[in-house]
């Protein structure tokens, strides 16, 4: 779908099918409310699929959408920019923390390369079934079904490649992921001096986000995940969150990777100038995106907006996933219905969009990666809300005394 499609599909929470899986809840063999936030969860699901109870929530893919930043130069960060292709290297060889966290939720992982500057090496595909997790490489499951194995020929980027040339998904190591290969750009211009990228180029990069969710819904996923991977992208997303929540750049800015001092003032200041030069209209999302980018931040926006027009639920990250959920939301506030916060990341961009977006994180173990690992330790939460309301018996059928 267009982007204009997209955005006209979404539609807003189903209130009857919550006000059935409220009602269920009150039947379950369990004093009422007894699950705390995970009633609450199971009935936004049931409002977002429009049904009581909802699916259950496998097969999960996660997508991790990776770009670079021309912001890189103004050394807010202490890490390479080469760093951002070394590490989607490191996830097509299966070696990365977002790797061993899909392996142990039983999630497939696909790499989208939507703007990284320098060269991504591909790893041999030693063995090209390994990334089937019911393979050995990883733990059997139901949520390990082939049609979302990232080794398969849906991961072939027909739909994603509007952006431009779209490489078919790279040959899979062990454990690892596929590679679709979208690059709009090699990394987006310095949001510093000038807007980050164009209004086509964001079109496109939303595009390829847009086209990924279709993809892999298309292939049998029922819940999407979302991971990001850009070097100096902290700085980036705490602009898009400053844009959209009004809050101001201290507020927003944390130390990402773990800056040092003189950096992170550096930062800050970075953040404040860029939001004194581009005066952001939160009430204009993709000019936002054009202010500050990054490419993975739009193809992020994209692939949020396209799980709500498809009613799939999308778990949030860490602060760059946050910050595209917000441009969603801008672009379409019914979006708002098939999010989930995985997690309360460190950076303080994350907890001001979350409060911003109105959504309380699942878990909070004071992590700062990305590439999706918190979304991927929330998944296990979501899925629990949901077969709850599946295989729980009632009062009722169990022949228990209600109070
Ligand atoms: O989302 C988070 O919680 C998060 C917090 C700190 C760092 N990161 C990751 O670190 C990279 C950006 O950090 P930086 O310091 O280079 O801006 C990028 O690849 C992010 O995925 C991610
Ligand atoms: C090593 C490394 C791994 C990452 N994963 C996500 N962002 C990252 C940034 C760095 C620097």
């Amino acid at each position: 779908m267009t982007l204009t499609e997209t955005l006209a599909a979404i539609g807003p929470a189903d209130e009857e099918a919550m006000a059935q899986a409220r009602a269920l809840h009150g039947r379950l063999t369990k004093p009422a409310g007894s699950l705390g936030a995970l009633e609450e969860l199971s009935v936004r699901l049931a409002g977002l699929a429009g049904a009581c109870p909802p699916p259950l929530a496998a097969p999960a893919a996660v997508a991790v959408f990776a770009g670079d930043h021309g912001v890189h130069a103004q050394g807010v960060t202490p890490w390479p920019q080469e760093v951002t292709a070394q590490m989607v290297t490191n996830f097509l060889a299966g070696g990365a923390v977002v790797n061993a966290l899909a392996r142990q939720a039983g999630a497939t992982v696909r790499v989208v390369d939507v703007g990284v500057a320098t060269p991504i090496a591909v790893p041999d595909a030693a063995n090209p079934d390994a990334a089937d997790l019911d393979s050995d490489s990883g733990p059997a499951g139901p949520t390990a079904a082939g049609p979302t194995s990232a080794a398969g020929p849906t991961s072939a980027a027909g739909p994603t490649g509007a952006a431009g040339p779209t490489g078919a998904a790279g040959p899979v190591a062990p454990g690892g992921a596929a590679l679709v290969s979208a690059a709009v750009r090699a990394g987006t211009r310095d949001l510093s001096t000038g807007p980050a990228l164009t209004p086509d180029e964001v079109l496109a990069a939303v595009r390829v986000g847009v086209g990924t969710a279709e993809d892999l819904i298309d292939a049998g996923a029922a819940v999407l995940l979302t991971g990001d991977m850009g070097i100096a992208n902290t700085t980036a997303a705490a602009a898009l969150v400053a844009a959209f929540t009004g809050a101001g750049a201290a507020e927003v800015t944390g130390r990402g990777t773990g800056v040092d001092d003189p950096t992170y003032r550096r930062k800050v200041a970075v953040v404040r100038a860029a939001l004194d030069r581009h005066r952001p209209d939160p009430g204009d999302p993709l000019g936002v995106l054009a202010a500050f980018g990054g490419l993975e931040h739009a193809a992020l926006a994209g692939f949020i907006l396209a799980a709500a027009a498809r009613r799939t639920p999308v778990i949030l990250d860490g602060v760059s996933t946050v910050a595209a959920a917000l441009v969603a939301v801008a672009l379409a506030p019914d979006a708002r219905a098939a999010l989930v916060a995985g997690h309360r990341s460190v950076e303080p961009g994350a907890a001001a969009g979350l409060r911003h977006l109105g959504l309380d994180p699942l878990i909070d173990l004071g992590m700062r990666l990305g590439e999706g690992s918190g979304a991927l330790l929330a998944l296990p939460v979501l899925a629990a809300a949901v077969r709850v309301l599946h295989e729980v018996a009632t009062f009722d059928s169990a022949g228990v005394s209600e109070k």
